[in-house]
């Protein structure tokens, strides 16, 4: 079983828990998060973040794993109520496969002159 696939399937349980899917906030962690709307799902990845930085300054591996995968799952519905999904996460990360970060950076700066000087 690949990570894809786990994803994948978190993913459409997360669509499940939409309101318009019949998503019960009385019944599910998701569908509460989707019924509170935007302002407490982005606070929630923020929350994780956080808690991922200090998990990673006390540099205890399985605090580490525990925060990344809560910063996943808030990410993901997070996506999910953009209208986006792992899919289109994992497609900008094999688009940027082979291209090394210091060339990116590269590049993008001198696109940024270029426009810059035919303003
Ligand atoms: N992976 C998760 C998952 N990870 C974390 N959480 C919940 O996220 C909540 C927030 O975590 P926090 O650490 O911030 O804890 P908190 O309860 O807010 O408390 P504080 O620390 O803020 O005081 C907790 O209640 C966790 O149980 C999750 N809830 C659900 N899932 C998955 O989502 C599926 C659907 O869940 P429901 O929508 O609840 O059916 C489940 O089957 C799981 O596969």
């Amino acid at each position: 079983m690949s990570g894809n696939d786990s994803l994948a399937r978190l993913a459409a349980v997360i669509e499940s828990r939409k309101p318009a899917n019949g998503g019960d906030p009385a019944a599910s962690y998701v569908a509460r998060l989707f019924d509170k709307g935007t302002d407490a799902i982005l606070k929630k990845v923020g929350e994780e973040a956080t808690e991922t930085v200090m998990a990673g300054k006390d540099g205890d591996a399985r605090k580490i794993v525990y925060e990344v995968a809560d910063l996943w799952f808030h990410s993901m519905i997070a996506l999910s109520h953009f209208g986006l999904s792992p899919a289109d996460v994992i497609r900008e990360l094999e688009r940027r496969e082979g291209l090394s970060g210091l060339e990116e950076f590269a590049l993008r700066k001198s696109q940024q002159r270029d426009g810059e000087s035919k303003a």
